[in-house]
């Protein structure tokens, strides 16, 4: 029997989804997407318990993204969209940290945006949420507060991909693992952090969680 509790050891991959609010995309001055853009983070960017967010050495730009994420309970390998609940075993709330100012240099350079969102402590994350506490993961609200001002404030429902919509896409071509974890993207509401900043991020009424930034 798996305990998804400790997904953060059992996944093998941090699977992303970028511009997937359309809010979002057009505060960075993206186009919307036709078809979900994939990205990975390493599981080394987990952050761990208690322990803080370091901003990367040169990084002058550093962004929080607050997620929904789903935690992958089987082997899934191409998937059909109505079968998705079955590869479910949780969710959590994570912050998908971005080094802008690498992202804007590497996206110029037409390089691979790895070390903007993949570094050591780029990715905190909230205990695991049982399935059975999101009766409509499409149907939350995520928010993320810093210092004690608002910053993000959404509900998934307008996400441009839903989660169906993703897994499907995403399996078609790699398979994806018990504990791995699927973010969904972030809506508007993206800002630099500085170091001593307070980032409390959550689900309304479900669940909530807080990190230091170093
Ligand atoms: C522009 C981005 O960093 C894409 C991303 O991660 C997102 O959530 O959107
Ligand atoms: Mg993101």
């Amino acid at each position: 029997m798996v305990n998804f509790a400790n997904f953060r050891e059992i996944g093998r991959k941090i699977v992303c989804v970028g511009r997937n609010y359309k809010d979002h995309a057009i505060e960075l001055g993206n186009a919307i997407p036709k078809k979900p853009m994939i990205f990975l983070k390493a599981t080394s960017s987990y952050v761990a318990d208690g322990k803080p967010i370091v901003i990367p050495p040169g990084c002058e730009n550093l962004h929080q993204e607050v997620e929904l994420g789903v935690v992958i309970s089987k082997e899934a390998k191409n998937i059909q969209k109505d079968q998705w609940q079955d590869y479910v075993a949780g969710y959590v709330v994570a912050l998908d940290m971005t080094a802008r100012d690498f992202q804007n240099e590497a996206k110029k350079e037409g390089a691979p945006w790895f070390l903007a969102k993949s570094f050591d402590t780029s990715c905190p994350v909230s205990n695991f949420i049982e399935k059975s506490a999101i009766a409509d993961p499409h149907n939350v609200e995520l928010y993320c507060v810093i210092n004690g001002a608002e910053k993000q404030r959404s509900k998934t429902d307008v996400m441009i991909f839903d989660i169906p919509t993703l897994l499907e896409y995403i399996t078609k071509y790699t398979t994806l693992a018990p504990g791995d974890l699927l973010l969904t993207g972030t809506p508007a509401g993206v800002c630099r952090v500085l170091p001593g900043d307070v980032i409390e991020f959550g689900i309304t009424g479900i669940i909530k969680s807080n990190v230091t930034v170093q």
